[in-house]
């Protein structure tokens, strides 16, 4: 049996090595609610002096107030159950700041079952929060990425797809009309030929923000469905306010006025457009709307161009 120098020796030790960790220890008296223990290293992380943490309420104020109330709640209610347990939130600095913190909880039982005390480790977790939030801001960054036009910046065929698969929904829901616009550059291999497909990519980008600019509804969505032609998704629009729409959109390419030698309108840089309005039924696959918005585009580039052929159905 280890004597009495020697238990205190061990005391020490365990006290020493406890102390030197980068973990935090701490104890908590259930019945009082009151520090029995905590170490000396949560000063230079918190700020907060070792001799300050005397209730469990010091704690529950030195965290963050957005976490306060669910990581308490949390911690009582497995407590009291007796489960051991761990919670993440922002512990205060006395510097007005923040550092994440995982505590670890273990309870210690009495032998009827009831708490006696809380015996824990806080963990500064403040680095692996840093790189979660950063993974988690380029994954938004990526969606977002994976939406747009690489070239134009406006969204892309997938976004579209996906926008006009929840518009069919809805408007057929809700049996209010939607239309489509689909919009095609006047000789644009001649413009790429004449000027250049830099300049080319020039002009596109343009026509992508003169385009951005003629919509108005907050769910109206322009996006390059392919090479030079656009697509443009006008919910809740009739057969009347989708025409306006297309016209809008050719007189603000006018006043670009994009130089295009090689082409008959004026020698300027203009679109044809296809207009469709439907009132969407079940019947109505996406497929099938798209093919006949650029029927009605095929129709307006053979009409000679540089004009819009509407449809309602
Ligand atoms: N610069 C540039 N050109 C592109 C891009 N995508 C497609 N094009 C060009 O767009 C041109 C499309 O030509 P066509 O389909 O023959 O149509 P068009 O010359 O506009 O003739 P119409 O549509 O009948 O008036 C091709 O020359 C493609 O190379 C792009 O991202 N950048």
């Amino acid at each position: 049996m280890a004597d009495i120098s020697e238990l205190t020796s061990d005391n020490a030790v365990y006290k020493t090595l406890l102390e030197s960790t980068l973990a935090i220890p701490w104890k908590i008296d259930w019945s009082t609610m009151s520090f029995a223990y905590i170490g000396p290293q949560i000063e230079p992380l918190l700020g907060w002096e070792q001799a300050s943490w005397v209730s469990a309420e010091d704690w529950a104020m030195r965290i963050h107030p957005e976490d306060r109330e669910r990581v308490v709640n949390f911690c009582i209610a497995q407590s009291q159950a007796g489960v051991d347990h761990e919670a993440d939130y922002r512990a205060l600095t006395k510097d007005n700041g923040y550092v994440w913190i995982r505590d670890v909880v273990h309870v210690v039982r009495k032998e009827n079952g009831e708490p006696d005390s809380l015996i824990g480790f806080m963990f500064d977790i403040s680095e692996r929060k840093k790189t979660e939030e950063k993974l988690i801001a380029l994954q938004k960054e990526l969606e977002a990425l994976s939406y747009k036009d690489g070239l134009t910046g406006i969204a892309n065929r997938r976004r579209f797809d996906a926008t006009l698969a929840v518009e069919l929904e809805s408007a057929r829901r809700g049996k209010t009309p939607l239309s489509l616009l689909m919009l095609d550059i006047d000789f644009f291999k001649q413009f790429n030929d004449m000027y250049g497909h830099i300049q080319g990519d020039q002009c596109l980008i343009r026509v992508a923000q003169t385009l951005s600019l003629a919509l108005e509804g907050p769910r109206d969505l322009v996006a390059r469905y392919g090479g030079e032609e656009f697509i443009i998704i006008l919910p809740n629009a009739d057969a009347v306010m989708a025409g306006n729409i297309a016209e809008r959109c050719q007189r603000l390419i006018a006043k670009q006025a994009i130089e295009h030698k090689g082409s008959p309108h004026q020698g300027l840089v203009t679109t044809s457009i296809g207009c469709l309005t439907a009132m969407p039924d079940e019947s109505l696959k996406p497929t099938e709307f798209i093919r006949k918005v650029d029927q009605l585009l095929y129709r307006a580039k053979q009409n000679g161009r540089n004009c819009v052929e509407k449809q309602a159905q």
